[in-house]
């Protein structure tokens, strides 16, 4: 497995700007999350990194090598797209089996249905096996796309929103098994995602872009709890992070034009009064939608909560995270 360095690294295309001087370091055996809103530059990371595009300006290395002029296959990556490319005409064993049989690779026949096996009881697609890849339905295909990443040992796996295409169950399922095996492989896995829950369960990083700059990369805890920005604080965090005017409530400071208060980052029963506008009941939590001069808040509350809608309910900011003018956190 290994290391990958971006370094200053430019790629437009056309008058657009895709990747603004992005340089960052994936940690050899780590599971980073790249986040951002549309256009951001997620995918075309991935594909600068995969070899797919080629950088205007700046290095990229993996394991220490400068992999310029590289060929995807040289480069030893393995990507997983949200949309399955898998040939049609094959059965779902050859289409996962297809990798090793690389001439480059010379696995023996034995290990390739042993490893063919495992990553099929794996995803849970063993009695798929004979299938036509045609006869799948799009979460099946997916799945047989993810086990044709898994069956290889790639430097670095790159994934786009591989179980977006997933319903909610298989999803959560799959987030457990990738974590696993980053975990026991030591594999260093990029990953692109749109789903808060992923990037929070499994990233050991996050990379926060916004408008081709990587505006922050630590730890999901990081960037949680001390996000840089007001940009990087809405990434994280479900319900949202609330964001208010900083006058709303007492001792916000100076500078501060924004505050941000994560539901869990207001207190019931003491401070200021608030109209219950709705109560949503989910089971294991109840989110409140306030009412606050005018602002619309959500905050968590007690599942059995007795307050309903109208009631008026006191409350605090605890802990807020304050934005300047720019956007920037300045307390
Ligand atoms: N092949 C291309 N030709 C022209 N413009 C492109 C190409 N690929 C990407 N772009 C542009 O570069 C910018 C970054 O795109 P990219 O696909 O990396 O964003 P993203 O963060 O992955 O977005 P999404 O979440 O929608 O997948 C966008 O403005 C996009 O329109």
């Amino acid at each position: 497995m290994a290391e990958v360095i971006l370094n200053s690294v430019i790629k437009s295309f056309g008058t657009k700007r895709a990747l603004d001087d992005v340089s960052m370091t994936v940690p050899d055996g780590s599971f980073v999350v790249l986040l951002g809103p549309t256009g951001a530059g997620k995918t075309t990371t991935l594909r600068l990194i995969a070899g797919l595009e080629a950088a205007d300006q700046g290095e990229i290395r993996i394991g220490g090598k400068l992999v310029d002029g590289m060929t995807p296959a040289e480069r030893n990556v393995a990507m997983v797209f949200q949309q399955y490319s898998l040939y049609p005409h094959l059965t779902v064993r050859e289409n996962l089996a297809f990798p090793l049989k690389s001439p480059l690779l010379r696995t023996p026949a034995a290990e390739i249905v042993s490893k063919v096996n495992a990553v099929a009881e794996m995803l849970r697609i063993s009695h798929k096996l004979d299938n036509k890849a045609t006869a799948l339905s799009g979460g099946e295909m997916q799945r047989v796309s993810i086990g044709r990443a898994l069956v290889r040992n790639p430097q670095i796996y790159l994934m786009d929103e591989p179980l977006s295409s997933l319903d909610a169950k298989l999803r959560s399922d799959l987030r457990i098994e990738l974590k696993n095996i980053q975990a026991n492989s030591g594999a260093t896995l990029l990953y692109v995602t749109h789903d808060q829950i992923e990037a929070m369960t499994m990233a050991t990083h996050i990379g926060v872009l916004h408008e081709g700059r990587l505006v922050q990369f630590g730890s999901p805890r990081d960037v949680y709890e001390r996000p840089v920005s007001l940009h990087a604080a809405q990434r994280l965090g479900q319900p949202r992070i609330n964001v208010l005017p900083a006058s709303l409530f007492p001792a916000a400071p100076r500078s501060a034009v924004s505050m941000g208060l994560r539901p869990e980052h207001i207190r019931q029963g003491a401070g200021e009064e608030s109209f219950v506008n709705r109560v949503e009941r989910l089971g294991d939590q109840t989110r409140l939608h306030l009412l606050f001069r005018g602002h619309p808040i959500v905050t968590v509350t007690d599942p059995h909560t007795a307050l309903s809608e109208g009631d008026i309910v006191r409350i605090e900011p605890v802990d807020p995270l304050y934005f300047d003018a720019d956007g920037m956190r300045c307390a």
